[in-house]
């Protein structure tokens, strides 16, 4: 028999809530080999990530990679992991604080639940959901923290979600943002970000580095590549930049299959020997800094740059937790509720009709 989740103990008396659910990819509970050996596991295993035949993969992954990655991977870890933990997880707990502030502010106290789940790791999704579940939220809207879409990131979130609701009882009416990757607030503190950047440190030509995926996604129709394209465009005309002043590349290849091209540790050692010399790198498709930006970009790209004839290499922050990004995303995420009463409050009736008549609502 099928056990559905529940609220026996439900009080009719309760105001319905929306919920905000942000999902980040994830990331290990320690830099140690174990700790990231168990989450590759668990993230390279997702179908969505690695498209290959199931029983090849879990060959090649089980026999190979994790047993070469993870100590590899650890030591990249352990160069930004911090007192308080993973960068990635403390921008994005910072990140969920600042927009539950922010759109309690907006409409009420009590009003919004903002629960954060990640991917891969913890705090997972089921867990999250759970909680909201039993905090009242009966509207839930979910924003991936993945401004440009891909089958890869924005389709896990949407398969773990479903999967989970898949068990509840009493579903929520439910809204699932695809992707922000052209949203004027988001381009606008794009460009707000970089011009701050510049004022300190100087004007420099502008790379931008997406996260790659396999050529083969594009192929198939994955609109991660053009997105991601729009958004350097967008952002580059915001800034009112030349077409020489800017270029995209693509990072973090894994595996020897041809990924999005050009890649970012290529282009980068071009560059420092024909020019540009002098470059600004700014990771747009990164909601929050993590080992991808703050190791690859940050530490493991800027020797190779500076020791084959580039002069100057930056790397400007994530939006992370900024009031910027706060705002935009509770705009966002009001905008996609729009429609719901989130001003609804609790029915004063409803209880004394339940506690007569059973389920009085
Ligand atoms: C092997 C396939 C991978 C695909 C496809 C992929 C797509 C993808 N990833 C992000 C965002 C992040 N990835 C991060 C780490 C990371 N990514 C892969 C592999 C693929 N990613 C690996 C193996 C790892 C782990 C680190 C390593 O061993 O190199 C992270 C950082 C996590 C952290 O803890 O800080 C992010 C964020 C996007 C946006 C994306 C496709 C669009
Ligand atoms: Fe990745
Ligand atoms: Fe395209």
């Amino acid at each position: 028999m099928p056990d559905y989740l529940g609220l026996s103990d439900f009080d009719h008396a309760s105001a319905p809530r929306t919920g905000v659910l942000l999902v980040n990819l994830g990331t290990p509970d320690s830099p140690s080999p174990g700790d990231v050996r168990r989450f590759l596991a668990e993230f390279l295993w997702d179908a969505r990530v690695i498209e290959s035949p199931r029983w090849l993969w879990w060959l090649i992954l089980h026999g190979v990679i994790l047993r070469i990655r993870p100590s590899k991977s650890a030591h990249a870890y352990q160069q930004i992991w911090t007192p308080q933990g993973s960068p990635l997880l403390l921008h994005t707990k910072a990140l969920a604080v600042g927009l539950e502030k922010e759109l309690t502010e907006r409409l009420g106290q009590g009003r919004v639940v903002v629960g954060l789940g990640m991917s891969y790791g913890s705090p997972d999704i089921p867990g999250t959901l759970e909680r909201m579940h039993r905090e009242g939220v009966r509207r839930l809207i979910v924003l991936p923290l993945y401004p440009q879409y891909s089958g890869t990131t924005t389709a896990s979130v949407f398969d773990r979600v479903t999967r989970t609701l898949q068990r509840f009882r009493w579903l929520p009416e439910f809204r699932f943002i695809t992707q922000y990757h052209d949203d004027g607030a988001y381009i606008a503190a794009l460009a707000a970000s970089i011009q701050a950047h510049w004022q300190t440190h100087g004007r420099k030509h502008l790379l931008f580095s997406f996260h790659g995926v396999p050529r083969s996604y594009l192929l198939a129709g994955d609109p991660y590549h053009c997105q991601c394209l729009k958004t350097a465009r967008l952002v580059s005309e915001r800034l009112g930049l030349a077409e020489g002043d800017w270029s995209v590349s693509f990072q973090s290849q894994v595996g020897r299959e041809e990924w999005l091209r050009p890649y970012t540790d290529e282009l980068l050692l071009r560059y420092a020997k024909e020019g540009p010399k002098r470059i600004s790198v700014v990771c747009p498709g990164f909601a929050t800094d993590c080992l991808e930006t703050l190791e690859e970009i940050e530490i493991r790209n800027r020797a190779p740059f500076l020791e084959n004839g580039g002069e100057a290499y930056d790397y400007i922050p994530a939006l992370n937790a900024t009031p910027a990004h706060v705002q935009l995303l509770a705009d966002l995420t009001l905008r996609h509720a729009q429609g719901w009463p989130v001003s609804e409050v609790a029915d004063p009736q409803s209880k004394a009709r339940a506690v007569r008549g059973g389920a009085g609502r």
